[in-house]
């Protein structure tokens, strides 16, 4: 693998409006994890923003990165990780901050939600005490701490807020403890919410409960939304714009609509066509051919070249640099022949 530092500080995202500094700029992310003896390449290159108010989805199959990106905007990388580029978060990088700097960034400006939300609660404590423990870290009187949590509990739909506070995690279903979980993360107001798949280990039903919940908390609060997820049409159905990950790269990025109606990259519209659809004259799912390489195993030139119908010679040779196209940016040497089409 060689990497191959595709640096560009366009992300692809929109001017935003004058004066709304984004909650979030990641600017030539590289991560190296310690593997033995070495440190083993897994991200490169990797730029994204988020604006306030804003919900951006980052799609991949599994073992691209999400997780890990996601996880340094949080400063809450393994030891040893080893980190270039920038990730700041209301300007500031989090890269480079102090323990006690990345302790006070997870209580204020940023909450993370994990897929499964019982690796991210004490089962032996009550739920009350889970919600109200960073409000009372930050000086909030033990009556007024519970008030909030209620009203926290009340916002994700959970009836009978006060009887919740009461009970352990093992008393809730997943889904409900999705939304205790969703209800903590909202506690201190935090600029931005980064989802890693919260819904993947829910059934649909509660899925789209939890989809909905997050949706409207985002647009009542102007939350910044980081929505991990491995599913393109859930994305769709949420995001304003989308960040496709291929083997520790954004490989294209661009408007949901406009990814949609016209994806640039093979891989992008291999996730469109892999997915089954529920309308009756839909076509089959397509699956994408071979299985997806991560950043160390990625050959010298376009990563995905293996996997694509339309790679020609260069494409084994040469890196792809990320271009913008439309109003997004993709990193495909046939991008401007609209193969996907
Ligand atoms: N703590 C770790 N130590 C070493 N390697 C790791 C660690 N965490 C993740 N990796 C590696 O980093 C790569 C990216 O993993 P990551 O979990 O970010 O992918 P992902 O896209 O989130 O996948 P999934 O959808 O399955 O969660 C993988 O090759 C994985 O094996």
């Amino acid at each position: 693998m060689t990497e191959q530092k595709h640096l560009t500080h366009d992300t692809g995202a929109p001017p935003g409006a004058p004066g709304e500094a984004p909650v979030l700029e990641i600017d030539g992310l590289g991560v190296r994890l310690p593997d033995g003896q070495a440190a083993r390449p897994i991200l490169d290159g990797v730029g994204l923003r988020v604006a306030p108010g804003e919900t951006v989805g980052l799609v991949g199959e599994s073992g691209s990165g999400k997780s890990v990106a996601c996880r340094s905007v949080l400063g809450l990388l393994p030891p040893g990780a080893l980190t270039t580029g920038q990730v700041r978060v209301a300007g500031r990088d989090v890269l480079t901050m102090s323990r006690a700097e990345l302790t006070a960034l997870r209580a204020r400006q940023v909450a993370m939600v994990f897929q499964d939300p019982r690796a991210s609660v004490n089962p032996l404590r009550r739920v009350g005490d889970f919600l109200t423990e960073g409000l009372r870290a930050a000086g909030t009187s033990a009556a007024a701490a519970t008030a909030r949590a209620e009203e926290l509990l009340d916002a994700v739909g959970i009836r009978d807020p006060r009887g919740a506070l009461r009970r352990r995690p093992h008393q809730f279903s997943g889904g409900m403890l999705q939304r205790v979980v969703i209800a903590a993360a909202l506690a201190a107001e935090p600029a931005l919410l980064v989802a890693d798949e919260p819904t993947t280990a829910l059934d649909v039903t509660t899925q789209a409960e939890i989809i909905a919940i997050l949706t409207r908390l985002r647009a009542e609060r102007g939350t910044g939304l980081l929505f991990v997820t491995h599913d393109l049409e859930l994305a769709a159905a949420i995001c304003d714009r989308v960040y496709v990950m291929y083997a520790g790269r954004i490989v294209e990025t661009r408007r949901t609509d406009e990814l949609f109606d016209r994806p640039r990259h093979p891989y992008t519209a291999g996730l469109l066509t892999c997915a089954p659809r529920i309308e009756r004259d839909a076509p089959p799912p397509r699956p994408i051919p071979g299985r997806p390489v991560s950043l160390a195993e990625a050959p010298s030139g376009c990563a995905f070249a293996a996997r694509c119908a339309h790679a020609l010679p260069r494409c084994t040779e040469e890196p792809p640099v990320p271009a913008r196209y439309g109003d997004g940016l993709t990193a495909c040497h046939r991008a401007d022949e609209g193969i996907t089409l």
